[in-house]
C-alpha cells in the first residue's frame, strides 16, 4: 500500500532531509509540497532541489484540494504550521508535525479538531529516538532528584526560544516532581534573563550558535551529586526514523498525541 505524502516547507533544512527520505522510501509516495514561494513550479524548477516533478503550492487549500494525500508533513515556521496542520485535519490528512513553537492553546485547539473530525495527528517536539528517550530518562530522574535545569543548544537560524524539545522535557520532568522553586530564596539577577527562562521552577537555558545542530543537558543536583543526561542531533538525519515512526502510527490514529514517546513506549 502506497502512502501520499505532502511536505510543508520542503526547501528547508528539515523539510529537504524529509524529501529526500519520502522519495528514497518505496512505499511513499511525494504528491505535493506547501512552500510561501515558488507557486505553479515543481521540486525540479527549483535551484538545488531535486529533480522531482512534484508540484509546489503556496495556496494550501489548493493544494489539499486537489490531492486527497495521506499525511502531512509539517515542518516549516510556528504560525503558518499551525494553519497548515489545522486545514489538513479538516481535509481528514492527518498532520506528522515537526514544527516547534506552537503555544499550549495551540495545541490543545488542534487536539480539539483532531478528536471532533477524528483525524489522528502527531505533534513530536523531537524526532530523533535518542532524544525522546533522553526525555524520558529526565522524568524518570526527576522523581528522585527534582532540582533540575535545562540547557539547550542549537544553531543560530532558530527562531523560537526555548526549543520545542526543552519546553516537552520540562513537561514531562512535571510529570514526576512536585512544583518546587529552585535556588535561593533570595536570588536576585544583576542581569536580565541571566537565570533563564522557568517553568514551573524549572530553569531553561537557550544557546545559539553557528556550528551547532541540537542539543541538549538536563542537568540534576542532589546533596554530593550531579545527574547530567544529554543528547546531540549532529546530523537532520537523525530524525528521519522517527517521522517514518510516527507516519506508520499517524495512518490508524484518530486523535492528537503530542510527543513521540507516547507511541514508542506504548
Ligand atoms: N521535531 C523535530 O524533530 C525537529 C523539528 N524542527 C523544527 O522544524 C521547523 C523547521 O526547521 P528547519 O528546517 O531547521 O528550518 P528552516 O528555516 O531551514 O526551514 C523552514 C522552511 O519553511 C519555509 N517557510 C517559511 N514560511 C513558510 C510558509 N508559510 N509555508 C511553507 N513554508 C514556509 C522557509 O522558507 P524561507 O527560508 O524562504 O523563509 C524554509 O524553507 C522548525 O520549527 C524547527 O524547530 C527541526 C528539526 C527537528
Ligand atoms: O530547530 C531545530 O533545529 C530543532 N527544533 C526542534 C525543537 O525546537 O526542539 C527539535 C530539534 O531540537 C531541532
Amino acid at each position: 500500500m502506497t502512502t501520499s505524502i505532502i511536505i510543508a516547507g520542503p526547501r528547508g533544512k528539515m523539510g529537504s532531509e524529509a524529501v529526500k527520505m519520502v522519495t528514497e522510501e518505496k512505499s511513499y509516495e511525494l504528491v505535493a509540497c506547501i512552500d510561501h514561494k515558488h507557486d505553479g513550479m515543481t521540486l525540479a524548477e527549483i535551484p538545488g532541489m531535486p529533480n522531482l516533478d512534484v508540484p509546489i503550492y503556496t495556496d494550501v487549500k489548493a493544494c489539499f484540494q486537489q490531492h486527497k494525500a495521506d499525511i502531512l508533513i509539517e515542518l516549516s515556521v510556528p504560525d503558518a504550521g499551525f494553519a497548515h496542520t489545522e486545514l489538513a485535519l479538516n481535509y481528514g490528512i492527518r498532520p506528522v508535525v515537526g514544527t516547534s513553537g506552537f503555544s499550549k492553546e495551540q495545541i490543545d485547539r488542534l487536539a480539539h479538531i483532531a478528536k471532533e473530525t477524528k483525524t489522528g495527528c502527531i505533534i513530536a517536539p523531537n524526532f530523533a529516538i535518542g532524544a525522546v528517550l533522553m526525555m524520558q530518562f529526565a522524568k524518570m530522574a526527576a522523581a528522585y532528584l527534582p532540582d533540575v535545569e535545562i540547557i539547550e543548544k542549537h544553531h543560530d537560524q532558530k527562531v523560537d526560544a526555548p526549543s520545542g524539545t526543552a519546553v516537552k522535557t520540562a513537561d514531562m520532568i512535571k510529570e514526576t516532581r512536585k512544583s518546587k522553586q529552585q535556588g535561593h530564596p533570595d536570588e536576585v539577577e544583576t542581569m536580565s534573563g541571566a537565570r533563564g527562562a522557568q517553568d514551573d521552577g524549572i530553569h531553561i537555558h537557550s544557546v545559539r550558535l553557528p556550528g551547532l545542530v541540537a542539543h541538549q543537558e538536563v542537568i540534576f543536583g542532589g546533596p554530593g551529586q550531579i545527574l547530567t543526561i544529554s543528547h546531540d542531533s549532529l546530523d537532520r538525519a537523525s530524525f528521519m526514523s522517527g517521522v517514518k515512526l510516527a507516519i506508520e502510527h499517524v495512518r490508524n490514529m484518530t486523535e492528537l498525541v503530542y510527543g513521540l514517546e507516547k507511541i514508542m513506549m506504548q
